[in-house]
C-alpha cells in the first residue's frame, strides 16, 4: 500500500495563533504526500495543482476519532494551518497519519537542525519520498513514550522524587504499565503483509477493474476483501455480502439491504420502482465500488436484476451502470438458497456476469490450515472426490478425543433446528443460575433484523460451565480471536458482572460488551452493544461459512447441499481439532456445473498465461 500519498477531499483552514479559523477553503480533491526535505525534516507536501506547498514538520496535532470513516484533521500549529481530510480510504489514511506521526516522533528523538543553521545553509531544496514505517521506528517511539512516563512518575509536578521517598522501595504505581508499554508494541501497527497473489488482486482493483477472485476455503478472500475496502473511498464504496453473518465479517451490510429491491423476484419494472425510492436511489447513484463477499450464495436471477436496475437508476448504459464490482467467494462452497425443488441458478451462469467481470483471479495459497495432508484432503472434498485415503482418514477422526480442559468441540449441524435444540439442552443440563445479558440496540425497530446479521443475539443466556465462542477478534496475539472456544468460569464481582471465560488457548479473560454497527437500506445505521459471546455447543453449517474454528465435531448424515460437507470440514484449522461422525462417501458432493465453470477458468488461465506471477 502506498503509505506516503493520500488523495482525498480537503478543507484547508487558516488559523489565528489561538486556533480560531480565519479562512476556510474547500477542495474536492487534493494530494498530500510525505517526504523529507534537504535537512531530513519530515515534510508534508500539499499539491494544489498549479503550485505545491511544503511544510517541514516539528509539531502536529492529529484528530483521528473518525479515521475509520475516512475522516481526520491534521493541524500544524507553528504554521497556523489545518487540513480537514474526508472521503479518504480508511486504511490508507490510518497508515498515512501513523507514518507522519511516528517518523516525526523519531525525528524529535534525534533533534532538529536549528532555524539559524538552516538559513545559513546553502543546500539545494529537495523533497524525497519518506521511507516506509518499520518496527524499529515504532519501538523507538514506544520506548521514548515509556521513558517519559517513567520520568513523570518519579518526578511529580516537576519535583525530583528522592529514592528514599519511596518507602517500601517499590516501583511507583503505573511504572509497571510504563514498562509494559515498552515491551508490548502492537503488531497491528504495521499491517500484515498480503501474499503476492493477494497483492495482485489489490492492484487490479486499484486500477479500476471489475474483479471476481475465488479460491478454496481459507485462502484469505475475506481477509483480502477487508484490505481492499480499506483502500477505497468510503463515500463511494458499499461493502456487502450475500448473508448477514458474512456481511458482518467484513463490516458491511447484506446485498439485499443495499439493493433495496426486495427479493428481486418481481418484474424489472417493479424492482426499478422499488430502487427509485429517494434514499435507495441515492445510494445507487453514490456507489462507485460495490463489494460482494460470499457471491456463491447470491442467486443468479437476483444478480441479473441488480445489473439492470443499476443501469436504469444510474442512467448509465455501461455494465452495472458503470459501478466497479469487486466480488469474491467460492462456488464450490454453499450455493444460493432455493425453495423446494427449484433449480439452482448461479451468478456465473448469467449474461450479466459475463458482461461485468473483467478479471477472474484464483487465490491458491491456503492460510487457514498449514498441514499439507489435511489441505490435500480438503481439496479432494471440495472437488467432490472421496478416494479411499480421504475416506479412511476422515472416518478415523470419529474416535478422536478433541476436548481440552473440559471444553467440548462445537457441533456443526446441517439443520437449524438441531442447533437451537443442542444449545438449549446443554444449557439446561448445567446446574446453577442462568444470567441474562440483554443487548443495547440503538434502535429497537431493527432488533430482529440485527439478530439475523449480528453474530451475537439480543438476549444471551449464560451459566457457569457454558460453552461459548468469541464472536470478535479481541487480541489476536493472545489467541482471543473470532471463533475461539471457551467456557464460562465465573462473573466479575462488580456491578456489571461480566462473564469470565477460560479459552482453549489457556487465557482467562473478562468479556466486556462491544459495539457492532449495521447499515440498513437507505443508509440508516443502527448499533448493538453486547457481550461478544455466543453459545457454542452447536452452530449451523450455513452460519459457519466464512469462519475459522479451533475444534469442531460434524455429523454429516443429513447433508443436503453440494459443498455443505466441504464448508463444514474446512472450518477446522487442523485434523487434530476435527471429529467427523457418520461419514460416508455419499456425503461428498460438488455441483457439476460449478466444476465445469472452474475447469474453464483454469483452462482460460493457462491459455492466456495469466498466472498470478505474470500478472
Ligand atoms: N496475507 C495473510 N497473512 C496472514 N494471515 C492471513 C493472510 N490472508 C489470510 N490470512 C488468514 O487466513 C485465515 C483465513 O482467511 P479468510 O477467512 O479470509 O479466508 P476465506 O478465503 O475468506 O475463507 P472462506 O472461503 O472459508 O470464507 C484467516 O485467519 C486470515 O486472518
Ligand atoms: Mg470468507
Amino acid at each position: 500500500m502506498e503509505m506516503n500519498l493520500l488523495t482525498c477531499t480537503v478543507v484547508v483552514e487558516d488559523l489565528t495563533k489561538t486556533g480560531d479559523v480565519i479562512k476556510c477553503t474547500p477542495y474536492k480533491s487534493l494530494s498530500l504526500s510525505l517526504g523529507r526535505n534537504e535537512f531530513n525534516d519530515v515534510t508534508l507536501r500539499v499539491d494544489y495543482g498549479k503550485k505545491d506547498i511544503k511544510y517541514a514538520l516539528r509539531e502536529i496535532k492529529l484528530f483521528k476519532k473518525f479515521v475509520k470513516d475516512g475522516k481526520a484533521t491534521v493541524r500544524i500549529p507553528d504554521r497556523n494551518i489545518q487540513f480537514m481530510l474526508s472521503n479518504c480510504p480508511p486504511d490508507k489514511l490510518m497508515m498515512f497519519l501513523r507514518t507522519m506521526h511516528t517518523k516525526l516522533e523519531v525525528g524529535k528523538q534525534k533533534g532538529f537542525i536549528s532555524d539559524r543553521k538552516k538559513l545559513l545553509s546553502e543546500r539545494q531544496r529537495t523533497f524525497d519520498e519518506i521511507s516506509p514505517l518499520t518496527m524499529k521506528d515504532v519501538h523507538t517511539v514506544h520506548e521514548a513514550r515509556a521513558k517519559e512516563l517513567e520520568k513523570d512518575l518519579f518526578t511529580p509536578k516537576g519535583k525530583r522524587k528522592r529514592v528514599d521517598d519511596n518507602k517500601e522501595n517499590q516501583p511507583p504505581k503505573g511504572l509497571k504499565m510504563a514498562r509494559k508499554l515498552v515491551s508490548v508494541v502492537p503488531r497491528s501497527v504495521i499491517p500484515v503483509k498480503l501474499s503476492k497473489e493477494q497483492s495482485s488482486v489489490l492492484e487490479a482493483v486499484s486500477r479500476g477493474r471489475s474483479v471476481f477472485f475465488t479460491g478454496s476455503a481459507g485462502t484469505g478472500k475475506s481477509f483480502l476483501m477487508k484490505r481492499i475496502i480499506g483502500t477505497l473511498p468510503p463515500q463511494h464504496t458499499f461493502a456487502t455480502a450475500s448473508t448477514g453473518v458474512a456481511a458482518c465479517h467484513i463490516g458491511g451490510t447484506t446485498l439485499h439491504a443495499f439493493a433495496g429491491i426486495g427479493s428481486g423476484r418481481g418484474t424489472l419494472e417493479h424492482c426499478v420502482q422499488l430502487a427509485s425510492r429517494t434514499q435507495v436511489a441515492q445510494q445507487w447513484r453514490k456507489c462507485k465500488h460495490l463489494v460482494i463477499d460470499e457471491i456463491s450464495m447470491v442467486d443468479g436471477e437476483f444478480f441479473e436484476k441488480l445489473e439492470a436496475v443499476a443501469r436504469v437508476i444510474r442512467r448509465n448504459d455501461q455494465p452495472f451502470g458503470g459501478i466497479q464490482l469487486i466480488m469474491c467467494g467460492d462456488f464450490l462452497q454453499l450455493p444460493p438458497v432455493t425453495k423446494g425443488k427449484e433449480k439452482v441458478n448461479f451468478c456465473f451462469q448469467t449474461k450479466a456476469w459475463k458482461k461485468c467481470i473483467q478479471m477472474n483471479i484464483e487465490l491458491t495459497e491456503v492460510r487457514r490450515q498449514s498441514d499439507k495432508s489435511f489441505i490435500d484432503i480438503l481439496q479432494q472434498i471440495r472437488l467432490g472426490r472421496c478416494p479411499d485415503y480421504v475416506y479412511t482418514t476422515l472416518r478415523a477422526t470419529a474416535k478422536q478425543n478433541i476436548q481440552r480442559d473440559g471444553i467440548l468441540a462445537t457441533r456443526l449441524c446441517t439443520h437449524k433446528e438441531d442447533v437451537n435444540q443442542i444449545n438449549e439442552h446443554h444449557l439446561q443440563k448445567l446446574n446453577g443460575e442462568s444470567k441474562l445479558f440483554i443487548s443495547t440496540d440503538s434502535d429497537s425497530v431493527y432488533t430482529q433484523q440485527i439478530n439475523g446479521m449480528c453474530p451475537v443475539p439480543d438476549k444471551l443466556n449464560l451459566k457457569i460451565g457454558a460453552q461459548v465462542m468469541l464472536a470478535k477478534n479481541l487480541d489476536v496475539q493472545k489467541g482471543l480471536v473470532n471463533g475461539a472456544r471457551g467456557i464460562v468460569i465465573g462473573y466479575q464481582k462488580d456491578n456489571d458482572g461480566y462473564p469470565i471465560v477460560k479459552f482453549r488457548c489457556g487465557m482467562e479473560e473478562e468479556i466486556k460488551p462491544i459495539r457492532w454497527s449495521f447499515k440498513f437500506s437507505g443508509g440508516n445505521i443502527s448499533t448493538r452493544k453486547q457481550i461478544p459471546l455466543k453459545l457454542a455447543w452447536a452452530i449451523s453449517i450455513h452460519k459457519s461459512q466464512g469462519m475459522t474454528l479451533d475444534c469442531v465435531e460434524i455429523s454429516l448424515s443429513r447433508v443436503f447441499e453440494c459443498g455443505q460437507s466441504y464448508v463444514a470440514l474446512s472450518r477446522a484449522k487442523c485434523l487434530d481439532g476435527l471429529r467427523v461422525l457418520d461419514f460416508e462417501k455419499s456425503c461428498v458432493k460438488a455441483n457439476s456445473e460449478v466444476l465445469r465453470f472452474y475447469h474453464k477458468l483454469d483452462l482460460h488461465k493457462r491459455m492466456m498465461q495469466t498466472s498470478m506471477g505474470d500478472y
